[in-house]
């Protein structure tokens, strides 16, 4: 086996290794020559016909037909051999077709699809042993992405991508992570209650998922932002479009791609096809000017307020506590403001009051060169009855419920795009924004109660097994400290300790200065220097996270309650334990108002969280990971991959593998407890990827996941409609993610 002197598990200095280091050039030349070698062999080895694949451990193996379909190269793994030209592109009807493949080739196969060229890994073994850890160093490229216009994030490959993970996985290496997380959360929650309660009341089956698209979209921006967006605002109704197109666009589609490189023949296909398809760049481009437009605010130091949260209750949920100022009233503070200095220098300083201010949106500078004048206004106060509404009865809003699939499209061309950006930065539609300044010295002392320092550490720990550490260049990097070495201090005691919380315990980066992850993001020495005109990196992972961390969400939810509604029993145990948790929570508070659902209730839910996992491991939103881009000739057990094929984890395979699952198509949450009914997560589980390329979003997605299911569990009893098929049998489709096609239900209010 190859080995690889780049260090994993080193973090920063691993990417700098990739970086710097030539070793991979070396050892590029070296597998060359053991490529050559493999070749000898396993032509060797066919002529012999003795072709075995090595991997007994795995149960697909034994219905592998090695021979059947081989290859024309004899180095590559075995699969279907597909048509000339199209390869087997015909043949692939989803992921049900991955999974044939393992059964019928092995663990490993290898697929043409048109002119690419895939391999499958297809158990936890391979995937650990070559995409994860040091081997998977050598599989961290992506083919280029549709619309893209950077690396960015999700297709980024190379240096490029390397330096914006790095920055955006140090921007949330932070210890208010699970807090902002959980303020979006918590905030989308609350209205997406409303309108489920609303509709539940008409009695009828409707699609839960228009409700809950929006949501998902909100909660990565108010996590990004420090702040939900108000409830009624341009930037909402803005982002609501974008999302809409977002979810309709299709990439599978050939239509979708003819039209993604030829944009000119969309208007006239649709006409002719009567078919809608989503114009995904100008999608794209309009979700970056609202970027950019965050962007700017968030540089001009104007942040929106902290979200609704556990340490933050007396902020009403779903709603924004300021009103608009009027258009005089803004001229006014205008005129009475400070400079362009004054403000930079009080956004370096932590505001020890607290107090924020507010400007409306209009003041931020379009104009790049010119500084913005935005400034002090007022300080936050809750609303009066007097204010203006800022909230509108549920039933104001937009109902996009219940509409065919075109219609939910509002694809439009580049000018109608143009004219609505025009409208977001019009000087009528400004809005209350507030700059908010937390105490760093809250920031920094070591959490007391045991779960929160737990959840510190498992996001640290999921940080740094990805390979990220917290230290930027330049500052002084973190020491890994022996336990018995470290002395107790009022900040830091000494025991039970880690390195983490050792590392939480004192001033540790730049981070905890600033309020969003936007805000950090933006302080990271990899975006040092970025402009208007050169921000093609920063837009693109920026816009990443909403590709990557809105639709996926969404089919998750949708997998979840869609099984939980096909399977009564366990819908009904999994609510029992939501109930029980809830009157624990009230009787220990005793309080009368209405417990939350929150974040640090799942230790106590493991019946759930088993639930969610489960829906997951079955609905597969990735089927595969993304592909992993082999950057040099590589080995995969016998087998020589040439460099640039796209090696994928197939995750619906390992979700499914009989081995690591009885019964794997069936919804058994319990699986998932112990005796002592304890949840633990199975060992062939990946639904958020593999290795050093892994989803940046789960932490945020798990959070999600749980909080949603279970306040509408608590709330609702989720029946599946008369006549519907069984959960085996429902349709689903293969867009941006694997998705249910149609999935309707019903919901009951519970008393
Ligand atoms: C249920 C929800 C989600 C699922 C199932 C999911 C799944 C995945 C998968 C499979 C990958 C590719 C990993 C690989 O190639 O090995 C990925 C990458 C990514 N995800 Fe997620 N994701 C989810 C939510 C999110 C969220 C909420 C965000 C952001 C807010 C997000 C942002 C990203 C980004 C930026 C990447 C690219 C990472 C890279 O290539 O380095 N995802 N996700």
């Amino acid at each position: 086996m190859t080995h690889y002197p780049l260090v994993f598990n080193s973090g920063h200095a691993w990417l700098e290794n990739a970086r710097l280091s030539p070793s991979l050039q070396l050892k590029k030349s070296e597998l060359i020559s053991q490529t050559q070698f493999m070749m000898t062999r396993s032509r060797q080895k066919k002529i012999n016909n003795s072709v075995e694949m090595d991997l007994e451990s795995s149960t697909f193996s034994s219905t592998a037909t090695i021979s059947a379909d081989f290859t024309s190269s004899s180095s590559l793994p075995p699969g279907p051999s597909g048509l000339p030209v199209v390869g087997s592109v015909m043949e692939y009807k989803g992921p049900q077709t991955s999974l044939k493949w393992t059964e019928q080739y092995g663990p490993i196969f290898y697929v043409r699809m048109g002119n690419k060229s895939l391999v499958y890994l297809n158990t936890i073994e391979l995937v650990e042993k070559y995409m994860e850890g040091r081997n998977g160093e050598q599989f961290l490229d992506r083919p280029m992405g549709p619309a893209a216009f950077g690396e960015g994030l999700l297709f980024g490959s190379g240096d490029k991508w390397k330096s914006n993970k790095r920055a955006f996985m140090k921007a949330m290496h932070t210890k208010t992570l699970l807090e902002d997380m959980e303020g979006a959360v918590q905030t989308e929650l609350a209205i997406v209650l409303e309108e489920l309660n609303r509709k539940a009341a008409k009695g009828r089956p409707f699609k839960i998922g228009h409700t809950l698209l929006p949501a998902c979209a909100n909660v990565v921006s108010g996590f990004l932002l420090g702040g939900s967006l108000p409830r009624v605002c341009p930037e909402r109704e803005s982002l609501h479009k974008i999302i809409r197109n977002l979810e309709g666009v299709d990439l599978n589609s050939k239509l979708t791609q003819l039209t993604m490189k030829y944009p000119k023949m969309r208007e006239p296909l649709k006409k002719l096809l009567f078919k809608d398809i989503v114009d995904v760049h100008g999608t794209s481009r309009r979700l970056q000017r609202l970027i950019r437009q965050w962007i700017r605010q968030t540089r001009s130091g104007i942040m929106y307020d902290s979200h609704a949260s556990p340490s933050n209750p007396t902020r009403p949920m779903g709603q924004c506590p300021f009103r608009f100022p009027s258009a005089s009233e803004a001229t006014n503070s205008l005129e009475s403001n400070g400079t362009e200095t004054d403000r930079k220098l009080s956004l370096s300083m932590p505001d020890r009051n607290n107090t924020a201010t507010v400007a409306p949106l209009d003041e931020i500078s379009e104009d790049k060169d010119k500084p913005s004048e935005a400034t002090e206004i007022s300080e936050v106060r809750t609303p009066t009855p007097d204010d203006k509404p800022m909230l509108p009865s549920a039933g104001d809003t937009e109902e996009p419920a219940e509409l065919s699939d075109s219609q939910e499209l509002e694809d439009k061309s580049s000018d109608e795009v143009d004219s609505d950006d025009d409208r977001l930065n019009s000087p009528t539609t400004s809005r209350p924004l507030t700059r908010h300044f937390i105490s760093t010295e809250s920031l920094l002392t070591v959490p007391q109660d045991e779960e929160r320092a737990e959840d510190i550490m498992k996001n640290s720990a999921q940080l740094t097994s990805l390979g990220f550490s917290s230290v930027a260049p330049g500052e002084q990097p973190f020491e890994a400290v022996e336990p018995s070495a470290l002395v107790d201090t009022p900040d830091c005691p000494k025991t039970p300790i880690t390195e983490f919380q050792w590392q939480f315990g004192r001033p540790m980066s730049i981070n905890e200065h600033h309020h969003s992850i936007l805000q950090r993001i933006l302080a990271q020495p990899e975006f040092a220097g970025v402009t208007e005109d050169n921000d093609e990196e920063l837009l693109q992972s920026l816009v990443d996270m909403f590709f990557g961390g809105v639709t996926t969400v969404l089919s998750g939810l949708e997998f979840i309650l869609m099984y939980l509604s096909k399977n009564p029993t366990m819908q009904m145990l999994a609510q029992q334990e939501v109930a029980r948790v809830v009157a624990e929570e009230a009787e220990q508070k005793d309080s009368s108002d209405k417990i939350k659902i929150t974040w640090s209730m799942r230790e106590k839910m493991p019946y759930l969280r088993a639930c969610v996992v489960e829906g997951l491991r079955l609905g597969c939103v990735t089927p595969s990971s993304l592909p992993h881009v082999a950057s040099v000739d590589a080995e995969i057990e016998d087998f020589i991959i040439p460099k640039n094929t796209f090696v994928l984890a197939g995750i619906y395979s390992m979700h499914r593998d009989p081995k690591e699952y009885l019964d794997a198509n069936d919804f058994r949450p319990q699986r998932h407890l112990d005796e002592e009914g304890k949840f633990s997560l199975p060992r062939s589980y990946r639904p958020f990827g593999v290795g050093a390329r892994r989803c940046v979003g789960e932490a945020l997605a798990e959070m999600e996941l749980f909080i949603f299911t279970a306040a509408i569990l608590r709330e609702f009893d989720l029946i599946s409609p008369p006549g519907s098929k069984k959960a085996s049998a429902m349709e689903t489709h293969m867009r941006i993610v694997h998705r249910l096609k149609d999935f309707k239900c019903l919901l009951k209010k519970r008393v």
